[in-house]
């Protein structure tokens, strides 16, 4: 098996669609999904890298585990139901933290998915919906959760990363709203990270393995009559 170059790890509370975007983007399909146990990867080629995408569990169970994929991720994909507020909320409150284990330069993408399900005619929620609004949208629901949300999230991530907005890429950018069912904006959000890691990779390349402690190097200290060390 090729060894990985640079790592991609999804997060984001079950049900919201990881496994899915991830075989849309790598399988080309939609198919039915079981809820992820652990984690899974692919490897995609891109550029002169191979990139591993990680496909992380979203059950509270395996929480624990979550900072162990994010270790040295060049890039996270936060991911939620855009019919989901909760979802949303669940990114900043459970699954921010885990990417503290990340590369110090990780970029951060966050995806709405499942926009299928919802319709472009749905009004603010803070404003009334009209007979004639309400008709035209069908069986489809209004969308939970607005653009702005995200990006207010994006913002918040920012500044939890102590990052200043005008050394990273903008949060309009970084913004994404998908659908793993249609393949609506699939290939540009993966592509657009694939992208942004490359330079990454190649730092994380260029300046070798972590550095570590050699521990045949220790000699004890002498110990001093009083006990103390000399
Ligand atoms: N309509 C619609 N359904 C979707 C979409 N993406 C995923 N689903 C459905 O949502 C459910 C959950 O999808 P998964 O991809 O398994 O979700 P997950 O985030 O990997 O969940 P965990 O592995 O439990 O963390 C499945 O029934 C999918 O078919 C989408 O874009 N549109
Ligand atoms: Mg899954």
């Amino acid at each position: 098996m090729k060894k990985p170059d640079g790592k991609v790890v999804l997060l984001g509370d079950m049900n919201v669609g990881k496994t899915s975007l991830l075989h849309r983007y790598m399988e080309r399909r939609f198919q039915e999904t079981v809820s992820t146990v652990g984690g899974a990867f692919y490897l995609k080629q891109w550029g002169p890298y191979n990139i591993s995408i990680w496909d992380t569990a979203g059950r509270e169970q395996f929480h624990g585990l979550g900072s162990m994929y994010c270790r040295g991720a060049a890039a996270v994909i936060l991911t939620y139901d855009v019919n989901s507020l909760q979802s949303l909320t669940e990114l900043e409150e459970r699954f921010l933290a885990l990417t503290d284990s990340a590369s110090a330069d990780c970029i951060f993408a966050i995806v709405g998915n499942k926009v299928d399900l919802t319709d472009d005619c749905a009004l603010p929620p803070d404003e009334n919906r009209s007979e004639k609004s309400v008709a035209s949208c069908g069986s489809k629901v209004r969308k939970q959760v607005r653009a702005e949300d995200a990006i207010a999230l994006y913002k918040k991530i920012l500044k939890y990363k102590m990052l200043d907005e005008k050394d990273v890429p903008a949060a309009e950018k970084m913004c994404f709203e998908t659908s793993a069912k249609t393949g609506y904006k699939v290939d540009y959000l993966f592509e657009t990270v694939f992208e942004m890691v490359v330079p990454i990779i190649g730092r994380q390349k260029a300046e070798g393995p972590p550095q570590t402690v050699d521990i045949t190097d220790y000699k004890p200290a002498k110990r001093t009559k009083s006990g103390c060390c000399a």
